[in-house]
């Protein structure tokens, strides 16, 4: 089975995320492309997608809610699962879904969402983000939970393995 992975990220933290999803899938035998969503032709030769993406002010990355507007349709039959990135701080906040979730996921069909922590890293930021950072007093550092994205990412590996066993009983 053929698994994209999409990430849009501005800064990074949110594209290791996706890479360590891959690392898992590809540990589970699937064959596994990380890509940008706006780098994305077509979904065709992928069994199953992983769309992910950064939150800023609330709200999805621009290209994976254009990846969603392009798709939503072609992958309703596949199996889709959605991931948010943004939280900071101990514990991480804001610690709630993006609003934009459910109506995304029910447009994508997705069987899944889930919001991991997040890292913010003042020095790589521009001018207009740190005010914005400065203003909610948003807390610096990694809190990215490994585990938790691992845990995730063999949740997908082990449905995904069903569904290929679906697909060969189906077959024959
Ligand atoms: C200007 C700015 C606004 C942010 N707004 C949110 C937000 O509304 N919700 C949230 O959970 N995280 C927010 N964050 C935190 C980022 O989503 C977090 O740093 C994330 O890990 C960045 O991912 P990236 O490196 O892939 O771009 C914000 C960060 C910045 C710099």
């Amino acid at each position: 089975m053929r698994v994209m992975v999409a990430v849009a990220s501005r800064h990074g933290a949110t594209r290791e995320i996706g890479e360590a999803i891959a690392d898992v899938l590809r540990g589970a035998g699937f064959d596994v492309d990380v890509t940008d969503p706006d780098d994305v032709e077509d979904v065709e030769p992928f069994d199953a997608v992983v769309l992910g993406s950064a939150v800023y002010v609330g709200r999805w990355a621009a290209g994976a809610r254009a990846f969603v507007d392009r798709f939503a349709g072609r992958l309703a039959q596949r199996p889709v699962w959605l991931f948010s990135s943004g939280p900071v701080g101990d514990p991480p906040a804001p610690m709630g879904d993006p609003e934009e979730i459910g109506p995304i996921m029910r447009r994508m069909g997705a069987r899944g969402h889930k919001t991991f922590a997040g890292r913010l890293d003042r020095g790589g930021l521009a001018l207009a983000e740190r005010a914005v950072v400065a203003l909610v007093q948003a807390e610096q550092g990694d809190f990215r939970a490994w585990p938790d994205v691992q845990d995730w990412a063999s949740r997908i590996a082990e449905d995904l393995h069903s569904e290929e066993i679906r697909r060969l009983r189906h077959v024959r």
